[in-house]
Parts: structure tokens; C-alpha cells; sequence
């Protein structure tokens, strides 16, 4: 097991957000995180990565509890987070910010992510080595923010939002490569809308309503039950 939350409870202050959120992800699985706008998907990611203190639960990365632990020591462990709205640097070229980010976060890891085999998996990263993180489109700056938290060879890669806003034919893109990824044996949680093309993708799903998990199963039971979308989903 690579992420176990369990009965997880937090939220701003006085005001909780989740209430006893429980959820799994085993080693190579890919996972998402569904729900309406406002239903605490934001909220679970800052809290998994330390941003966010735990009011009660606990949260297990890769075998150890991590319930205090700084974003930091979480990074270092192999949690690695693609951000909503990618904050790529605009003083980096793309070239600096995969070699500056270079760890080896996940030990076993046979084939380590190098900005090579970054530019394999993003041709258009590698014409663009030399521009500067504002000198990128949305769908390039959306690469490299995967790029740069995959030389960091993460245990547990995580996508908040990445297709949001970008233009059908390059959100397409994002998903093949996250196709690529999975077949590679990389485990991944996602936090998305696009519930269709998600089912594709990942193995498990968990729709959050909220703050507490209303439902979760596989691809299958999500595709034949069209009313789950409706309901939680808004689709
Ligand atoms: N910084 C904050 N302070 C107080 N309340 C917040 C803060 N951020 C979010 N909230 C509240 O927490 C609840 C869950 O928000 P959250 O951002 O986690 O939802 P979400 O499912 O990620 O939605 P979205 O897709 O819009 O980001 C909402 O009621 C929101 O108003």
C-alpha cells in the first residue's frame, strides 16, 4: 500500500471540511479523486501533503504515519504534487527546472525519470528546452509541471486539476501521457472533472460530497451507473 487514509478529518480552523475521509491506493494503481466544485478535493490534497494539520484520522505514506510531518519531509519521501494552475517558474527555462528538481525519490525505480526521458515523453519540451517557464503555453507549462515532479522519480505522483483550461487536443495529450505512465507501473491519484475519460484511465474511483466519500468502486460499476454521475458529479 502506497497512500492509506483512514477517518481523515480536517478543514480552516474552526470550519471542517472533511469528515472521516477514508481511502487507499495500492502500489501501480491509479486512482481519482471525483466530486462537484467545493466538495473538499482541494482540501484532502493539502491536507495529505502536510499543508493542512489533521484535526483526527490518519494518514500512512508508504508504510509510515506521516500525520505531522512537513510538506517538506512528505516531498522528500516520494509524494510528489502536480499543483492546480502548474506554477511553473517564470525565471527557469524549461531545460533548469527538470534538472534542478533531479532526486531519487523511490528507490526501487529501475528506469529513473531523467529530463531525457522527460523530453522522450514531451517532445515539445524538448524544442522548447531553452525558453523560460512564461514563455509557454498552457498545455506546455501543464508538461512541465509533470515533468518536473516526475525527475523527482515520486513514489506517489499526484494531478490536481490538470486538464483545467486547456483546449480539448492538448488536454487529450495530458492523458495519453498519464496512459504512459500507468503502463510503467507509476501510481497515481488524480483530482479531475472529466469523469468519462477518467474511467479509462484509472482503476478505482472515490466521489467525495461534502467532505465524506459517498461512493467508490471501479471503472465498470462508474460506467453503469450513469445516475452516480448526475447525482455527485453534475455531468
Ligand atoms: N482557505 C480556506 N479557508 C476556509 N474555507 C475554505 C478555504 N478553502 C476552501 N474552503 C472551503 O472548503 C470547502 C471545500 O473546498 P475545496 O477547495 O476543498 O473543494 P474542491 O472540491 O477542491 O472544489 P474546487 O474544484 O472548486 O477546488 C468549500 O466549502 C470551501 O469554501
Amino acid at each position: 500500500m502506497i497512500l492509506e487514509v483512514k477517518h481523515l478529518e480536517s478543514g480552516y480552523g474552526a470550519s471542517q471540511v472533511l469528515f472521516g475521509v477514508d481511502l487507499s491506493i495500492q502500489s501501480g494503481q491509479v486512482v481519482t479523486v471525483l466530486g462537484r466544485n467545493g466538495m473538499g478535493k482541494s482540501t484532502l490534497l493539502k491536507t495529505l501533503f502536510g499543508a493542512l494539520p489533521i484535526k483526527k484520522g490518519e494518514v500512512f505514506f508508504a508504510g509510515q504515519q506521516i500525520n505531522t510531518w512537513t510538506t517538506d519531509k512528505i516531498a522528500r519521501a516520494g509524494m510528489a504534487i502536480v499543483p492546480e494552475g502548474r506554477h511553473c517558474f517564470p525565471n527557469l527555462t524549461v531545460k533548469e527546472h527538470l534538472t534542478a528538481f533531479v532526486a531519487h525519490r523511490n528507490p526501487q525505480t529501475s528506469k529513473p525519470w531523467t529530463p531525457e526521458r522527460v523530453f522522450e515523453l514531451f517532445p515539445r519540451l524538448r524544442e522548447r528546452q531553452n525558453n523560460m517557464g512564461n514563455q509557454l503555453s498552457g498545455g506546455e507549462q501543464q508538461m512541465l509541471a509533470i515533468g518536473r515532479a516526475l525527475v523527482t522519480n515520486p513514489k506517489l505522483l499526484i494531478l490536481d486539476e490538470a486538464s483545467e483550461g486547456l483546449a480539448p487536443k492538448i488536454r487529450e495529450e495530458i492523458w495519453q501521457c498519464l496512459d504512459v505512465l500507468r503502463a510503467q507501473g507509476q501510481t497515481i491519484l488524480i483530482i479531475d472533472k472529466y469523469v468519462q475519460r477518467l474511467m479509462r484511465l484509472a482503476d478505482h474511483h472515490i466521489i467525495l460530497e461534502k467532505g465524506q466519500v459517498v461512493w467508490q468502486g471501479d471503472s465498470a460499476q462508474l460506467g453503469a451507473d450513469p445516475t452516480l454521475w448526475e447525482r455527485y458529479l453534475g455531468v
